[in-house]
């Protein structure tokens, strides 16, 4: 194994997945397995990229950087040389934690300093300018992102909301500089690790500045960023003559199916909108999950009675209504009764024959994918941008784990059909 990467959910973990298999047009990828959670055995020969998928985004910062350690340990044992801390291109996060206090940890641990930070994906919208993050045309704090249920994200400048978890001050590479090539780069992450700066936010606005840091980064070892710090990785070890270029052959999942949603993002809950045009939707009683009235037996049977026609169970629902649920019961046990209830739903759907899923929302797809107990995930074609189609388990179970904010608005049948049909890529 070359490259180690350790992502704290499980939606960022098959992106970043989908950015190495794929690598750069015309160039190949790295050949990529997704694990959920820390392996306990020892990873096939074959593989030259392998991704950590935990569920760290929004634990205790202590838990977060356990869990991040104990998956360098195992990356570093199988090989790694290089490391990446993938998390949110919206840099999900809250003043404590945990992006800046597991970097701090993973690059204390490997002995380095002047780190790339950089969350930028141009192909969604995700840009960094002089340290500020946009989404589209809109600063962060002023997107939908400043709802989120666990991770509320109020400044923009995400300089000085990292400074706000870290030890040491947080540096700047500016346009300016990544425009003036890879040594211009190299040169100021030294400069700002000389100032004391353990991570330094990079700006990027094109998948080409991302190219650009991804070769200034060659031999680097840690880095750290959204998927797309990924994208100029694979050609590094393509060109030293490490990696091959990998073409991997899918063929698709054929079986019943059924989709959760537990984001609460606009882009999820309007795609829950355009599928319900022409498909049984069901929402789930939050009130009566919270009182332990919710039974998955009704869940299942809705399932079974709607088989063939992409039936969907969300949970999803508003701002106002998300911050009525979390006032009265609280953040944290609202999140983990809807974790639970997803999980135990996702094992009877698995258990009743479904095999092919689809789940919205990071958190969730981390609650359903372990209570799957899969181990590991190999990496078929792109849905659509930052989501690949994900093949696992014994019973082959095809997976798509969307993040809440990606995906075209038709995503949910787009998304079961291409599981079943598969192609070649
Ligand atoms: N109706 C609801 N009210 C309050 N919280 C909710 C509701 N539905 C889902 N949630 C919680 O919102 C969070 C959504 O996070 P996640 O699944 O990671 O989605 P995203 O990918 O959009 O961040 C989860 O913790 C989930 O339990
Ligand atoms: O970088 C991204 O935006 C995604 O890869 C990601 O991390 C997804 O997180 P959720 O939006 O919480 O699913």
């Amino acid at each position: 194994m070359l490259l180690g990467v350790i992502a704290d959910d499980f939606t960022g973990a098959g992106d970043i997945a989908n950015t190495l298999a794929k690598g750069l047009p015309g160039q190949g990828g790295l050949v990529v397995t997704q694990y959920l959670g820390v392996p306990k055995v020892k990873a096939d020969r074959s593989v030259e990229a392998g991704v950590i998928s935990l569920k760290t985004r929004s634990s205790p910062v202590e838990d977060a950087v356990e869990q991040s350690l104990a998956a360098l340990e195992w990356l570093r044992n199988q090989g790694c040389e290089q490391f990446v801390f993938k998390y949110c291109s919206t840099f999900d996060s809250t003043p404590e934690g945990n992006i800046g206090p597991v970097a701090e940890a993973l690059a204390t641990a490997l002995g380095v300093k002047g780190v790339i930070a950089c969350p930028a994906f141009p192909t969604v919208g995700r840009t960094v300018h002089q340290g500020h993050l946009f989404v589209q045309d809109r600063l962060l704090s002023e997107s939908s992102m400043r709802h989120h249920p666990l991770t509320p994200m109020t400044d923009s400048d995400i300089r000085r909301w990292l400074a706000q978890q870290t030890r040491d001050p947080v540096g700047l590479v500016n346009t300016e500089i990544v425009r003036s090539g890879s040594g211009a780069v190299r040169s100021a992450l030294d400069a700002a690790a000389a100032d004391g700066a353990t991570m330094v936010i990079c700006d990027a606005s094109l998948d080409d500045d991302l190219v650009t840091l991804g070769r200034a980064a060659a031999g680097h070892r840690l880095i750290t960023g959204g998927s797309g710090i990924a994208i100029g990785l694979p050609a590094n070890f393509l060109r030293s003559g490490k990696a091959a270029g990998a073409v991997t052959a899918f063929c698709g999942v054929d079986g019943p199916e059924a989709i959760l949603a537990g984001s609460c993002s606009a882009t999820t809950r309007h795609q829950i909108a355009v599928h319900a045009a022409g498909h049984p939707i069901m929402a789930l009683d939050i009130d009566a999950a919270m009182a332990g009235r919710l039974d998955v037996g009704a869940i299942l049977e809705f399932a079974a009675a709607h088989r063939g026609n992409a039936p969907l169970i969300y949970s999803s629902d508003d701002p106002l209504e998300v911050e009525r649920l979390q006032k009265r019961y609280g953040r944290e046990k609202v999140a983990e009764t809807l974790d639970d209830l997803f999980a135990r739903t996702a094992r009877s759907l698995v258990e009743s024959g479904v095999s092919r899923l689809v789940v919205a929302g990071g958190e969730t797809s981390g609650a359903v994918a372990q209570a799957l107990d899969l181990d590991a995930l190999s990496i078929g074609p792109e849905i659509d941008p930052g989501v690949p189609i994900l093949i696992g388990g014994k019973g082959r179970i095809a997976l798509a784990l969307k993040s809440g904010n990606f995906g075209a608005p038709d995503f949910f049948a787009k998304a079961l059909k291409q599981l079943q049909q598969g192609q070649m890529k």
